[in-house]
């Protein structure tokens, strides 16, 4: 699984996630999702458990958030709910006030996108992060000139690990699914990209939902993203 050689000819375009592979985010989502508890008067949360909820959106990051704070045998909550509404609008209050400024740019990735780019790949970025988050996040971070398209959790009907996002993406970029590398650093990626039947290598750092990453199934794992270009 770590053999993989990056040939450009095979490739016309990458699809790369954000949080977890770009940019460290958790600092930002710890601040944020501790801030809507101080509002919402409940106990706070450590980033490590964050860190097992980040990548499947910010609704399912919410909820699990409140389930993991709230007592064992409080009645599970739903989007329905008047607290998660409440949630919500403190989350996001909080989360476009801090973020970028508790996130970090990976080791590698201005380097990696560089030469991705000088081989000739057109870049897009699909995060399941909303985009009215993930916008400013790539300008605040120098990294919203690398991608020609850059598209949200909210941008389609349906988020990673379904394959829409990733069609919808090689749609917009004008490039087929088997010449459309995908980057990432979940089994949320790696599942979504099989499905789309786009190639996938993942990022040894990130999150993977808390699990280390060399079990999922994908078609490498990298340690960082300066490492892509330089293995042909
Ligand atoms: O769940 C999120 O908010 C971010 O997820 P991502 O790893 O797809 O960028
Ligand atoms: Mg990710």
């Amino acid at each position: 699984m770590n053999s993989f050689v990056f040939n450009p000819s095979s490739f016309d375009a990458a699809i790369v996630d954000l949080d977890g592979t770009l940019v460290d985010t958790l600092g930002d989502f710890a601040v944020a999702l501790n801030r809507m508890l101080v509002d919402l008067a409940l106990p706070a949360i450590d980033a490590r458990q964050i860190e097992t909820m980040v990548g499947k959106g910010s609704e399912h990051l919410i909820l699990s958030v409140l389930h993991h704070v709230r007592p064992v045998d409080a009645a599970p909550l739903t989007q329905a709910d008047a607290l998660y509404a409440r949630a919500w609008s403190r989350y996001q209050h909080h989360y476009l006030a801090v973020n970028g400024q508790y996130a970090a740019v990976y080791p590698g990735v201005h380097d990696g996108l560089q030469a991705l780019r000088a081989a000739g790949l057109h870049l897009a970025c699909l995060t399941n992060k909303p985009i009215g988050f993930a916008r400013p996040l790539l300008a605040s971070k120098g990294l919203d000139g690398f991608f020609t398209q850059v598209f949200g959790g909210d941008s389609f009907e349906r988020k990673k690990p379904d394959p829409l996002p990733l069609h919808k993406t090689c749609e917009a970029l004008g490039t087929a699914p088997a010449r459309t590398l995908m980057i990432g650093d979940s089994s949320n990626d790696a599942r979504a990209a099989r499905a789309a039947g786009c190639p996938v290598l993942l990022v040894s750092y990130g999150y993977n939902h808390g699990e280390p990453v060399h079990g999922v199934d994908a078609d490498g794992v990298v340690d960082s993203l300066a490492e892509i270009a330089a293995s042909r």
